[in-house]
């Protein structure tokens, strides 16, 4: 395994470990790579026939059901005890850029439902402002027919590159999300004021749902190049 990975892996068994209730009832998982060990864990419990967990895209449900794990839906089950997700970036306040693997929107319903939302990343992911480590810009999921309205208004709003997320050798054109919508990564630069910005992108007619989440998380694992794991909390 890679030092990232064995990192991942670490900080995920951590997160579970220090913070699944054990009586909990309901437990958002959310996508990504970190959070296949979260799931791998959580499928470790012995009383994993007693909780329902909540998947934020179609990833996440198929680790819930390869981890033998009970599957629900946030239309049934909208409080949840906890979710555990990962992050493209964190900062000290723990605000965060999400969306890097094309999943935000129910990634963040999944989050805002849940009493408590731990973050779990590798090293790679802290940093003193938000911008500074992932270069790809702000992930923001939109309705496909606004997406050259949006991009101008991104740009209008000081954005320096706005590209519509391709979909790679697998797909000629523009990725899917699982809510059938598209994906616009805008550069901002550093992101000295993490709510404006979600705030005035967030009001543009067209977009769903922006990569950044504020106010959401309490505490975040890194596992770090040492092997340890070290925390953020607010
Ligand atoms: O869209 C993807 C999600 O926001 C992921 O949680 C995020 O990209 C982090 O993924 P990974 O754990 O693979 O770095």
């Amino acid at each position: 395994m890679s030092l990232v990975e064995e990192a991942k892996k670490q900080a995920a068994y951590k997160a579970v470990d220090d913070n699944f209730p054990p009586h909990a009832k309901y437990v958002g998982i959310g996508s990504g790579s970190t959070v296949v060990y979260v799931a791998e864990r959580i499928g470790q419990l012995k009383n994993k026939d007693s909780f329902i967990c909540i998947p934020t895209g179609f990833q996440s449900k198929q680790l819930i059901i390869d981890n033998g794990l009970k599957l629900g839906t946030i239309e049934q089950f909208s409080d949840l005890d906890i979710a555990f997700d990962g992050a493209d970036e964190v900062d000290p306040q723990l605000n965060l850029i999400k969306g890097g693997g094309a999943c935000l929107f129910q990634e963040k319903l999944v989050a805002v439902s849940a009493k408590k939302f731990v973050v779990v990343a590798d090293y790679r992911k802290k940093s003193d402002v938000l911008g500074k480590q992932w270069k790809q810009g702000i992930p923001i999921e939109i309705v496909p027919n606004s997406y050259v309205k949006i991009t101008k208004d991104l740009k209008s709003l000081g954005a320096i590159t706005v590209t519509l997320r391709q979909g790679g050798k697998a797909k000629a054109g523009p990725i899917i999300t699982d809510n059938n919508n598209f994906l616009i990564d805008a550069d901002f630069g550093e992101v000295k004021d993490p709510v404006s910005l979600h705030n005035k992108i967030k009001s543009l007619v067209g977009v769903v749902e922006t990569g950044i989440f504020t106010n959401v998380a309490s505490v975040s694992y890194f596992g770090e190049e040492d092997g340890k794991v070290s925390q953020w909390t607010v």
